[in-house]
């Protein structure tokens, strides 16, 4: 499996920040992903959507260094990252917003933000203030147990704790999931914010439409591998993308 239409040609001198090259993956000896190819530059947020089952969080993992690839390679300014454990990957400057149980309930907000803190060793203060001043529902509610947060209110929490590793490269996994569509249209408006501060974003989404609409790029994932990429308004136009995988 390699189809692949309306590939992206870019400038040899793009300023790539992580690369994934015809990388296969899976669990056990299970394959989900096959031959698979990314790119993502610096200032750029790309989307992946597809199917359920098309191997999109399974990018992610393979990227955080939660799966080893089986075959290619995962670079990070062009170094191989491929098999580097998480709390590794995580120090180089690549941080990971899983879908669910991505921040503790039990700890308040602040304790949540140093606890995304732990591999720093410097103060942390500063940062967290940075952080404070830039999603103020944290400032108001530092004390409160996450577990208390709304859905959306916790995905910022779950941002910011990210971010305190001033990552240059976040993945984030389904972010509007389980959200009510104007609570999932702040947290888009978040994860673009969070881009013009100048971090590349890696998103899963599945709503596809909301998710290409504040992306770059987007990459169509079907069966393991990128079945369209293209730049994100190339897709939403595709008639045959529209038809096959953003419901018409
Ligand atoms: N921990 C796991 N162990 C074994 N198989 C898994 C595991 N996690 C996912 N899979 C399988 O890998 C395939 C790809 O799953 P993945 O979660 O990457 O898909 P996805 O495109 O993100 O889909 P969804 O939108 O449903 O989350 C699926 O067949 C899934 O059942």
């Amino acid at each position: 499996m390699s189809a692949s239409t309306g590939v992206i040609e870019r400038d040899a001198d793009e300023d790539v920040v992580l690369s994934v090259e015809n990388v296969d993956s899976g669990y056990g000896d299970v394959q989900v992903l096959d031959d698979l190819s990314m790119t993502l530059a610096e200032d750029e947020i790309a989307c992946l959507v597809g199917p359920n089952g098309a191997g999109k969080s399974t990018v992610l993992k393979t990227v955080f260094g939660m799966l080893t690839p089986w075959e290619g390679h995962v670079k990070y300014h062009g170094d191989d990252i491929g098999g580097m454990a998480p709390e590794d990957i995580v120090r180089t400057g690549i941080g990971y917003v899983p879908q669910t149980e991505n921040v503790f309930g039990n700890l308040t907000i602040e304790e949540n933000l140093r606890m995304g803190g732990v591999a720093r060793s410097d103060d942390l203060d500063p940062i967290i203030d940075q952080l404070y001043d830039r999603f103020p529902l944290l400032t108001e509610k530092q004390s409160a147990k996450a577990r208390t947060l709304s859905g959306g209110q916790r995905q910022v929490l779950a941002f910011a704790r990210a971010l305190v590793m001033e990552p240059d490269v976040l993945l984030i996994d389904e972010p509007s999931a389980g959200l009510a569509p104007n609570t999932a249209d702040e947290v888009f408006a978040d994860v673009q914010a969070v881009n013009e501060l100048g971090t590349a974003i890696l998103m899963v989404e599945q709503n596809a439409r909301k998710g290409l609409a504040i992306s770059d790029k987007g990459f169509v994932l079907d069966q393991g591998t990128v079945a369209y990429a293209d730049d994100a308004d190339g897709l939403l136009d595709n008639p045959e993308v529209s038809r096959l995988y953003l419901g018409g």
